[in-house]
């Protein structure tokens, strides 16, 4: 399943600094490294800040890095310009957390998710109606809503309008930026469900970011946890519950699931504050929060670290912390 030629895109060593006040370097993004691959999941999960958006907004072309490179089947895209980028970009879609907002609200449903294919010109004017209504029960949505207005539906109906509208180009890639995060629990189910639905058609790679463990690890094929702009751990999706190891991803389950870990020290400063992006500490960016902390972490940066097939973790001490 992660075999290269299921590669699609690729972002290697990806950092992204943004100017801030006084002349200050803020650094949302330190490193970052991960792969895209065909008809899998790669879920984005950690606190607010952490830097999840900005990776995703580069790797969909809507930002550039400061430094590093993103690869998309195997050609650099940010050597990419005029008409080769312009297409390009059909086949990397991003799916935003509030579709009424990306929305032109004066727009009827069938002109928002047809726009796509109308700016390609795959389609001519005529033919909305029809691609409308096959787009909209694509996403089992009925295909008289294609002339209602965004204010006229429901937060998931518009979050799949959105789907169908990421959807239209038949991308490679898709990314949702914490996509069910207003809806409510069973909303939230529903939209995971056609999500996995679609993936099965259609082979796409999704990026699914989100702050919510629980929801991720269900479905993610692979899960990478960013803590102050670092990825942390790498791991399966099924295996976050059981094999966690690093002592973020570990507090964060904790949190969620109350699960007992077998740890000498309970992870009891996870509540003191996330540093500041502006002012990043010295050696491991959670030390300050990490009941295990010991001298090498206060100097030396933790590498990600491949510990068994598909599992990475960014931790000095990742050796004496395991799940029973
Ligand atoms: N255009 C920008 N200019 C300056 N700082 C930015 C910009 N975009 C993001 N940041 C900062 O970069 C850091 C990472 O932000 P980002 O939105 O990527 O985090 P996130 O994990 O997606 O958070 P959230 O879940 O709240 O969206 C934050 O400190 C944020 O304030």
């Amino acid at each position: 399943m992660y075999e290269k030629e299921n590669l699609i895109l690729e972002a290697k060593h990806v950092s992204k600094k943004f100017q801030s006040s006084g002349n200050r370097l803020l650094t949302a993004c330190e490193d970052v490294s991960l792969n895209f691959y065909k008809n899998q999941t790669l879920g984005i999960v950690g606190e607010s800040g952490c830097g999840k958006s900005t990776f995703m907004r580069m790797a969909v072309g809507l930002e550039k890095p400061s430094s590093g490179e993103l690869f998309f089947h195997g050609r650099n895209m940010l050597e990419l310009k005029g008409e080769e980028l312009r297409l390009n970009r059909r086949n990397i879609q991003m799916i935003f957390q509030d579709p009424s907002e990306a929305f032109h609200p004066r727009m009827k449903v069938k002109e928002i998710i047809c726009e796509p294919l109308l700016n390609f010109s795959l389609i001519n004017r005529k033919e909305v109606d029809s691609k409308a209504r096959e787009l909209l029960e694509m996403v089992e949505l009925p295909g008289n809503l294609a002339d209602r207005y965004p204010h006229d539906m429901s937060g998931g109906q518009r979050q799949r309008a959105g789907i169908a509208r990421a959807l239209a180009l038949e991308p490679e890639v898709i990314v949702c930026d914490e996509i069910t995060s207003s809806l409510d629990v069973s909303a939230q189910k529903t939209i995971v469900e056609l999500l996995i639905k679609l993936q099965n058609k259609k082979h796409v790679s999704i990026g699914f970011i989100s702050h919510d463990l629980a929801l991720v690890q269900q479905f993610a094929h692979q899960v990478a946890v960013m803590y102050l702009g670092n990825i942390v751990e790498i791991i399966n999706g099924n295996e976050v519950c059981v094999n966690a190891r690093h002592p973020y991803t570990q507090a964060l389950l904790d949190s969620i699931f109350d699960v007992h870990m077998d740890f000498s020290k309970e992870i009891m400063s996870i509540e003191s504050e996330v540093p500041s992006p502006l002012n990043v500490p010295a050696g491991c960016p959670f030390r300050n929060r990490c009941s295990y902390c010991m001298k090498v972490c206060e100097t030396e940066k933790p590498k990600l670290k491949e510990i068994e097939p598909c599992h990475m973790v960014a931790c000095h001490r990742y050796n004496d912390l395991c799940c029973i």
